[in-house]
């Protein structure tokens, strides 16, 4: 599930953004849309705990965030959440392989191989586990990025949009990939996008409007 109550948050050198509440039960879908820049990729970064609300209370898979100190957060967050983020994160030092080697490690788990080239080839980019991100496509990385926000059967899914840079069969494997993972593990899926396929691949999913009338940019602090 993913419950918020009254969150607000504020960027240093930005407005306030208040968010309408919301609450998309355990295994739900859920999809975030609006204007550019109306806050979507802030509120994944909420849920994600990356961020932490000026004001207001979000409880993810049953965890409320804030009771939780920062390095709790981030454990928490190795072991229960997979994110993909709209800037990758992936390390050009490492191949493919490796940088998805290293959720195994956050979560102090052993790597599990097999399980990633299960993940890369559904989503058809096996092939480049040997290579480095800096000579991947920007649809290729977006796809790795994919694999490895899945790859520990998470309990909660976060994708900022997942299908940006994909063309129509590549968008199908990610999102196939993306609902598949959460009903594996149970888990509730949050996609941030513009993208009319995503409700199209998800017709059951809980629409959240994030924009005026509903996350509302004021100048007054929380
Ligand atoms: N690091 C930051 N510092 C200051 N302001 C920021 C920062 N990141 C985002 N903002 C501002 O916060 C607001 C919400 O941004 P956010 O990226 O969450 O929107 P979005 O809906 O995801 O946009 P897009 O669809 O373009 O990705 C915008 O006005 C943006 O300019």
């Amino acid at each position: 599930m993913i419950e918020t109550r009254g969150l607000r948050f504020r960027y240093p050198a930005g407005g306030d953004l208040a968010f309408a509440d919301l609450a998309v039960p355990q295994g739900g879908r859920l999809v975030l849309r609006g204007p550019s820049g109306a806050g979507k990729s802030t509120w994944l970064a909420l849920a994600a705990g990356l961020l932490t609300p000026g004001a207001g209370s979000i409880a993810v898979a049953g965890q409320p965030l804030q009771a939780l100190r920062p390095a709790e957060r981030d454990r928490w967050r190795g072991r229960h959440l997979g994110f993909l983020p709209q800037k990758l994160h992936l390390s050009d030092a490492l191949t493919v392989q490796e940088n998805l080697a290293l959720p195994f490690y956050a979560a102090g788990l052993p790597v599990d191989r097999a399980a990633i080239a299960r993940v890369l080839d559904a989503l058809g980019v096996a092939p480049l586990a040997g290579r480095r991100p800096q000579h991947l496509s920007g649809g290729q990385a977006q796809r790795v990025a994919l694999a490895r926000a899945v790859l520990l059967s998470p309990r909660v899914l976060l994708a900022d949009e997942p299908t940006a840079s994909l063309d129509d069969a590549a968008a199908d494997a990610a999102l196939r990939v993306l609902d598949e993972s959460a009903s594996r593990c149970g888990a509730t899926l949050a996609v941030a996008t513009h993208d009319r396929r995503v409700l199209q691949a998800f017709p059951g999913a809980v629409v959240h409007e994030i924009g005026p009338g509903s996350a509302v940019a004021s100048a007054a602090a929380p």
